[in-house]
């Protein structure tokens, strides 16, 4: 089943084209890695999809009211902004929201989710923490709870796993990864193309205003895409543990 259909979808910003003619679907199961270089169009990109940006063409998402779309999609965005000093598990509880009625409570199910997403993100011993007292990459895990608690079938990320350490990093990749094995997908920008080689079952590149490629991780990370779009030579092998990738020099 598609959860997010884009149909020659156009972002223009201060009257300066940003993306062109973008279309594409993505369907249960996939764990989308949205790659490209810094101001490519990523953030750009999903914002529009969810109705956030004005655009030209269509975004399923942003084509539902915004009550259904807070039940079709969950959004961890780039700036991690936490605007109350309320403990974690409050804030991973907001991301019920969309799931309550009017001045209704959350009930016994609501209050299981969020356990589910505090223990799927390893943060029960930081669950009566006040949130805005976090590290920053405490802070990026918390977030991502809030939207792992939100139970919807896309999840869309922009850079979840910036700044966060290596084991978190990986382990926040295999949730997706998991996500989006149960049937639900998530879509994420990423920078560490190496991480998203690994885990990612579908790549988009975005450079030069809209789609420079998109297929499996082997498909795209190809010399002659590195080279064009992000100007560098890279190490990709297929390994007994699955694939590595290093970016090696920039080519100017
Ligand atoms: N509000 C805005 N007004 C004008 N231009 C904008 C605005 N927001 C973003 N842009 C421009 O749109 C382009 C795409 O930005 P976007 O943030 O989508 O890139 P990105 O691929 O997410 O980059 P990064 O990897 O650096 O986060 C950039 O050139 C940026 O300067």
């Amino acid at each position: 089943m598609t959860l997010l259909s884009l149909d020659d979808l156009s972002v223009r910003l201060r009257a300066r084209a940003i993306l062109t003619g973008v279309t594409l679907d993505v369907a249960e199961g996939e764990f989308v890695g949205l790659i490209g270089p810094n101001g490519a169009g990523k953030t750009t990109l999903m914002r529009a999809a969810l109705g956030l940006l004005p655009h030209e063409g269509r975004s399923s998402l942003a084509a539902l009211p915004p009550a259904a779309r807070g039940r079709a999609a969950a959004w961890m965005p780039q700036a991690r902004d936490i605007a109350w000093p309320v403990t974690v598990e409050t804030l991973v509880a907001l991301g019920r929201t969309p799931h309550l009625g009017g001045w209704q409570g959350m009930g016994a199910a609501d209050r299981a989710h969020v356990d589910t997403a505090l223990a799927t993100m390893g943060l029960e011993p930081l669950r009566h923490r006040t949130a805005t007292r976090l590290s920053g990459g405490e802070q990026a895990m918390a977030l991502i709870a809030r939207a792992l608690a939100q139970e919807t079938p896309l999840v869309m990320a922009d850079e979840p796993i910036a700044g966060l350490d290596p084991a978190n990093q990986i382990a926040t990749m295999q949730v997706f990864a998991r996500l989006a094995g149960e049937g639900r997908a998530v879509i994420a920008s990423l920078h560490d193309l190496g991480l998203a080689a690994r885990h990612c079952t579908r790549l988009i590149l975005l450079g030069e205003g809209g789609i420079a490629a998109d297929g499996t991780p082997a498909e795209v990370l190809t010399p002659d895409n590195l080279a064009r779009i992000f100007h560098v030579s890279a190490h990709y092998a297929t390994t007994p543990q699955g694939p590595v990738f290093q970016p090696l020099e920039v080519i100017r």
